[in-house]
């Protein structure tokens, strides 16, 4: 199956004895099964995506770039059927192997307004649970693709619409809106996942300052510290630019892209493999904290007297 999966994909012979080598070097140098080796084979065959009414997959059949646009009125707020949406989508994407995807948002001001605030004030232990879990899996699918990313930021991205943007691996940001990770002025914990993709974004003194004092970046401010990629005044060109960055990967093995990406983000995706239910406990053990439940009351009370 890898060895026909090798053959449609690559325009060169190689003997049996070669591809076996191959084969051989690559898993070892990752510890991968050779299942998920398989999925790491370049794009072969693209899709249209079933709508879906939260998130909609448009694939580009010339190109096999696919637009992921997330559709939760009024601010995408992100909700355990907004992840469940983001998750399924993401699976899809990755069995059919397109050569990158652009994640936007239909909503015409804002990119997401992060953490849907009604998931986290007086939660449900065992929907929270089912949320933070999808949450987590959202993360690891969208930061540990094999396909490369792009987000096109046409509107504000707080907290965990940042975090979002920042797991892709490009960002093209329209102008006058507010990008960053305030979390702790709400008197929250940025979780562990959330740190790496900042780390790996911005300096990492730029990341504890960003992240310790909450703050929220204008468009231009954030060119600035490397938080986006470019600026493009509409989503148009912002989603324009965002292909252009993932047409240059035309131009490079996709089998040699997708396990240099891995092999650099694979410490930060078993970081939190290794501690998924602790990363939780932690969560939930400072979320049912009655000064932070009245930190979110608050602010979800001041948002609505606007
Ligand atoms: C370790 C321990 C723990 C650890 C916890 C670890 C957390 C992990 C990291 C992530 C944390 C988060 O994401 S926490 C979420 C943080 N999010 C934010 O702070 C963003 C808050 N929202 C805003 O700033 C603004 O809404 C903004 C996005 C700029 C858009 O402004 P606009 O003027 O266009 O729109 P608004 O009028 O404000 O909003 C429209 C409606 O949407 C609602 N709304 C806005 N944001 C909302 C939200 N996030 N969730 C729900 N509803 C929201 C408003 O109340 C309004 O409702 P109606 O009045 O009824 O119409």
């Amino acid at each position: 199956m890898l060895l026909t999966l090798f053959e449609s994909h690559t325009h060169f012979f190689l003997s049996m004895f070669q591809k076996m080598i191959l084969t051989k070097i690559i898993s070892n140098t990752l510890s991968l099964h050779k299942k998920q080796l398989i999925e790491w084979l370049p794009a072969v065959r693209y899709f249209s995506s079933p709508t879906n009414p939260l998130v909609n997959v448009d694939v580009n059949d010339k190109s096999g770039i696919a637009v992921v646009t997330m559709n939760r009125k009024p601010v995408n707020g992100l909700s355990l059927e907004l992840f469940e949406a983001m998750s399924k989508a993401l699976d899809d994407l990755e069995n059919n192997r397109i050569r990158g995807a652009i994640l936007t948002s239909s909503c015409p001001t804002v990119f997401s307004a992060g953490l849907d605030l009604n998931e986290l004030y007086q939660p449900d232990k065992k929907r929270f649970k089912a949320f933070w879990t999808t949450f987590q899996d959202v993360w690891l699918k969208l930061y540990g693709s094999s396909f490369p990313t792009a987000a096109a930021i046409n509107g504000h991205a707080p907290a965990g619409g940042c975090f979002l943007a920042i797991s892709c691996e490009y960002r093209v940001m329209c102008p006058d809106y507010k990008i960053g990770l305030n979390e702790t002025r709400l008197g929250i914990i940025a979780p562990i996942f959330l740190r790496a993709s900042m780390r790996n974004t911005v300096s990492n003194r730029e990341a504890e300052k960003a992240l310790t004092l909450g703050t929220l970046y204008s468009t231009e401010d954030a060119l600035k510290i490397g938080l986006i990629d470019e600026i493009a005044i509409y989503k148009v060109k912002a989603i324009e630019r965002c292909e252009n960055f993932l047409a240059q990967f035309n131009n490079v093995s996709s089998i040699a892209r997708s396990f240099t990406k891995r092999s650099l983000r694979q410490k930060d995706l078993e970081e939190l493999e290794n501690c998924r239910e602790e990363d939780f406990n932690i969560f939930w053990s400072n979320l049912i904290e009655p000064s932070v439940q009245k930190q979110i009351g608050d602010y979800m009370q001041s948002l609505k007297k606007k």
